[in-house]
C-alpha cells in the first residue's frame, strides 16, 4: 500500500469537521491532491443504517456492528484502492472513534469494551499512519454542538467525558502515531499547527 493515511478524532464538537473543511481549501494541502473522506460514510446502505441508529435508541451492540460494517464498506470501497493509488487519504473520524466511543456504550455489557472493539478490528482494519486528536473539554464541546443545531443522543457532557478519556488513553498507547491537538484555540490556529504537521509527515517520506 503505497498511499498515506491520516485521519482525524475527538469528541463531537471539537471541531474535525471544521478543520477538515478547511484542509479541503489549503492550498499547501490541495498540492497533495488528497482525498477527503469520512466516516460514518454518507448516502450509502451502511451510513444510512448508522444515521438511523443515531437517531434512535438502538442496542449498543448492533449500533457497534453497525458502524463496523460501515467501516468495512468504506475500507473496500474507497479507502483501500485510494491508497493502493498511492493517494493520501484524510479521514474526518476513522477506527479510533469506535474504540472510544463504544469503549463507553458497551461498558455495561463486556468486561474491557476498548480492547474487545480494538480486537474484533485487528485482522482486517488498515491503522492510520498519523491521527489528529482534536482534545477538548466536553463542557466547550457541546456548548459548540448546542449552537451548531439539533443534538444527539452522544452530545452529552458526562458521556463524552468518558470518551475523551478513551481517546487519550488510545494517544498514550500510540505517540509516534498520534498528534494530540488543543482544540480550543482558535480556527485559524488550529488549521496551521495541522497543516504543519501534515506538510512535516508527507515531506518526511
Ligand atoms: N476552534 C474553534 N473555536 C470555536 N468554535 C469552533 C472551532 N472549531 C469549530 N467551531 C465551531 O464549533 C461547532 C462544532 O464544530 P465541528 O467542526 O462541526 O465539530 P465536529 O466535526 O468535531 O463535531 C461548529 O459550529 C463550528 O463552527
Ligand atoms: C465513526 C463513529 C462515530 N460515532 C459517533 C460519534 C458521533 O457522536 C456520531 C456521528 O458522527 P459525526 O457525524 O462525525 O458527528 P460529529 O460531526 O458531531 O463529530 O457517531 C461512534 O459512536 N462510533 C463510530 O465508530
Amino acid at each position: 500500500m503505497k498511499g498515506k493515511l491520516i485521519t482525524l478524532e475527538g469528541i463531537d464538537g471539537s471541531g474535525k469537521s471544521t478543520v477538515a473543511k478547511k484542509l479541503q481549501e489549503n492550498s499547501e494541502i490541495r498540492l497533495f491532491e488528497p482525498v477527503f473522506t469520512r466516516e460514518p460514510t454518507r448516502g450509502t446502505l451502511t451510513g444510512n443504517a448508522v444515521e438511523n441508529a443515531i437517531q434512535s435508541e438502538t442496542d449498543q451492540l448492533a449500533e457497534l456492528f453497525l458502524f463496523t460494517a460501515d467501516h468495512a464498506e468504506h475500507l473496500a470501497k474507497l479507502i483501500k484502492p485510494a491508497l493502493e493509488n498511492g493517494k493520501t487519504v484524510i479521514s474526518d473520524r476513522y477506527s479510533d472513534s469506535r474504540y472510544a466511543y463504544q469503549g463507553v456504550t458497551l461498558k455495561d455489557r463486556l468486561e474491557n469494551p476498548l480492547e474487545w472493539v480494538k480486537s474484533l478490528h485487528r485482522e482486517w482494519t488498515i491503522v492510520p499512519d498519523l491521527t489528529f486528536l482534536f482534545d477538548i473539554e466536553p463542557e466547550t464541546a457541546v456548548e459548540r454542538c448546542g449552537k451548531r443545531g439539533e443534538q444527539t443522543k452522544f452530545e452529552k457532557i458526562e458521556f463524552l467525558q468518558k470518551v475523551r478519556g478513551n481517546f487519550l488513553s488510545l494517544a498514550k498507547e500510540e505517540p509516534n502515531r498520534f498528534v494530540v491537538i488543543d482544540a480550543s484555540s482558535s480556527p485559524e490556529k488550529v488549521e496551521k499547527e495541522v497543516v504543519q504537521k501534515i506538510i512535516e509527515f508527507i515531506k518526511k517520506d
